[in-house]
């Protein structure tokens, strides 16, 4: 039976868990074990892993096929790159790396990490998919040498196509850890290739709550709702705007780099001299929306119900898998455009 360099247990195979295996698995030294306690673990591997480990479809093409169907899974457990835990200490017991994506409830972090502290290599990365718990939260429970491992690994969904992987350290987590998983992801092949240098890893300097893609991106969020809560412009017109604009625009500059060059000779000192009126005037008025935990504001009038209505009769009740699947592809070719100009 081959050996692996690299023995990754993925606790957690939900939306992101099996998009990371997917991930995984394009090391050719990295063998994968899922561990996940609900009861159809084994069949949504079955169902979901192959359509992630497609064949490259052209960009052009609206679909693609599963490598080799769902036989790829029958071989990836009989070549023991795959494997299926049925608890925590089998699956971490001889990882080394773990790597949770469980609900993104602090509590529930923290209990699994108490629990791998039982059974895993005491020289084990520790690793979390989290949105925007810090490292420092989810190992509160745990003694320093867990806590000195423990990093935060936040992608954006898909992790299998989008290349970011947001390194957040805790403030005991040594930088030899930080090293180690920022070259890991950055030696991950991309879903066309066979070599490293698809995944761009973007190590933070300290940790901040929601980290900063999600902060961003809920900054952008509140705005969007604030926005149609109040009648300035629907759901679809607003998504509309950002896929005609900003989209296409930061795929292939940043939000300084876009602004830089927009400030013309001066660049984006300029571009802030020029703008600043407006700038503090938009700033000063960006919409104060907050969304309650229980769900009491969800009623139709409110933001919220508007926002959720209106994405309903846009989108349907929820994305389908078709829409889901050429979403991917559109993703896909947006960042191989991206590695051939950029
Ligand atoms: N969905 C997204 O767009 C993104 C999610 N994340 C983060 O990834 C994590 C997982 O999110 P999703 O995959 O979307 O959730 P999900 O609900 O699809 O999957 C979570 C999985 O964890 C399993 N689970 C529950 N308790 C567990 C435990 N104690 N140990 C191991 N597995 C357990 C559940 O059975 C479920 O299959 C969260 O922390 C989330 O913030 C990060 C980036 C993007
Ligand atoms: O947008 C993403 O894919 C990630 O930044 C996330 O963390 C998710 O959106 C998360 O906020 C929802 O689970």
């Amino acid at each position: 039976m081959p050996t692996y360099k690299y023995h990754i247990a993925l606790l957690g195979g939900g939306t992101i868990g099996l998009s990371m295996a997917a991930l995984h698995l394009r090391r050719s030294d990295t063998k994968v074990t899922i561990y996940d306690p609900r009861l159809n673990i084994e069949a949504e591997v079955q169902a979901t892993l192959p359509t992630y480990l497609t064949k490259a479809p052209s960009t052009s093409s609206t679909s693609s096929e599963p490598a080799e169907g769902t036989d790829i899974i029958a071989s990836l457990i009989s070549t023991n790159r795959l494997t299926i835990a049925k608890t925590i200490q089998e699956a971490v017991q001889s990882a080394n790396i773990i790597q949770e994506q469980s609900p993104e409830i602090k509590t529930s972090k923290q209990a699994l990490w108490k629990e791998v502290s039982l059974y895993a290599d005491t020289n084990a990365h520790l690793w979390s998919s989290s949105s925007g718990i810090a490292a420092s939260l989810q190992g509160s429970l745990c003694e320093p040498t867990i806590k000195e491992r423990l990093l935060v690994t936040h992608p954006f969904n898909p992790p299998h196509i989008l290349p970011l992987i947001e390194i957040v350290p805790g403030p005991e987590t040594l930088p030899e850890r930080m090293e180690f998983a920022k070259s890991y992801f950055g030696d991950v092949p991309g879903p066309e290739s066979n070599q490293g240098g698809y995944y761009r890893p973007v190590v933070l300097n300290k940790e901040i709550e929601g980290f900063v893609g999600n902060r961003l991106a809920f900054a952008l969020l509140r705005e969007a709702c604030y926005l149609v809560g109040e009648g300035v412009v629907s759901v679809e017109d607003l998504d509309t705007l950002v896929m005609a604009s900003l989209g296409p625009r930061w795929a292939g500059s940043g939000v300084f780099e876009s602004y830089h060059a927009g400030g013309g000779e001066g660049g984006i000192g300029a571009f802030i001299q020029k703008l600043a009126p407006t700038m503090n005037g938009v700033w000063s008025g960006l919409g104060q929306v907050d969304v309650s935990v229980d769900g009491d504001d969800a009623t139709d009038e409110s933001w919220r119900g508007t926002v959720v209505k209106q994405s309903e009769a846009a989108y349907g009740p929820s994305a389908s898998p078709e829409s889901r699947r050429k979403k991917e592809v559109m993703l896909k070719g947006v960042v191989e455009m991206q590695k051939k100009c950029l």
